[in-house]
């Protein structure tokens, strides 16, 4: 098996100490969203930063907002107003062509993983190796490339598909396609994985080994993880911080650590845990 860290570029990663942490890898500042001018904004003022290999949920009531600032942040969306850092680099401002290169380094896990169902596998892994590259010249003979096909195999060993890699992705179960979207997104190298109700329609089983496997990838491979959940035990069990969405502004910002699971339940009722300012 090839070593994560021979795959993955040096500076995807911070050394596998959580306590070496020191930079912000995401930088969110005074972020506001709507969708059409004659309705209210989505959300408002919304400002966080994460650090450098940290894992952080969102939570938040439906239609809070949590999937539209996801894609703010990541500029799959254009906010209207504030701006987005990424290890210090404004993408609020940055060009079509190096925004491309940035979210080369970032790896979606959306909750309709969004695979081509007659492809196997490994064919849709290989696919995550295409993100940023200006194609499609070329592209045949990268996908065909000995290193390439090792890398992918490589991230589906990781996921525990290496034994299904050939198998069309419409005959995997729901859980094996969601770690088949999560081995494409590493094949991007990412250095921050995103990734939107990654467990939604999974059984409890397959939402603890997913929910596993993600933490896993932050804490060894100092991936910084963003993810949203409504499986609030996610949040406290796996992510170091926990942030909610409410009424259009960012109203929890804590460690999981001080958190327990009542609070957190109070948080869809109460407005209580305002974000110190
Ligand atoms: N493309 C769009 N155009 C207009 N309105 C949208 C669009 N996408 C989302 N919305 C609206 O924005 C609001 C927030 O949606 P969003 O999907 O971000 O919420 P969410 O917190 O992720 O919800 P859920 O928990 O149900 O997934 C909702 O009222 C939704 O109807």
């Amino acid at each position: 098996m090839l070593p994560l860290t021979r795959t993955l570029p040096a500076d995807a990663f911070c050394s596998s100490s959580r306590q070496s942490r020191t930079s912000a890898a995401v930088k969110v500042e005074a972020l506001c969203k709507r969708y059409d001018t004659n309705t209210p904004n989505i959300f408002s003022d919304v400002s966080f930063s994460i650090g450098t290999g940290e894992s952080v949920a969102i939570i938040g009531p439906n239609g809070a907002g949590k999937s539209t600032l996801l894609k703010c942040c990541v500029r799959l969306l254009d906010p209207d107003s504030g701006s987005v850092f990424f290890n210090d680099q404004c993408l609020t401002t940055m060009t079509a062509r190096d925004l491309r290169r940035f979210r080369s380094r970032i790896g979606f896990v959306f909750q309709k993983h969004q695979l081509i169902s007659g492809l196997s596998a490994l064919s849709n892994v290989l696919h995550g190796s295409l993100a940023g590259r200006p194609g499609p010249r070329g592209w045949t003979r990268h996908l065909a490339g000995r290193q390439t096909c090792e890398q992918a195999m490589h991230c589906l060993e990781l996921v525990g598909l290496s034994e299904v890699a050939q198998r069309p992705v419409g005959r995997l179960s729901g859980g094996q396609s969601q770690r088949v979207a999560i081995a494409r997104a590493l094949m991007q190298s990412p250095a921050l994985l995103i990734a939107d109700e990654p467990t939604a329609s999974l059984d409890p089983q397959a939402s603890e080994a997913l929910m596993g496997l993600l933490r896993d990838l932050s804490t060894k491979s100092g991936i910084t993880l963003l993810f949203v959940s409504h499986e609030l035990r996610h949040a406290t069990d796996y992510a170091d911080r926990v942030l909610g969405l409410s009424g259009g502004t960012l109203q929890l910002d804590r460690a999981s650590s001080s958190l327990c699971l009542n609070e957190l339940q109070d948080f869809f009722t109460l407005e209580k845990y305002r974000v110190a300012s």
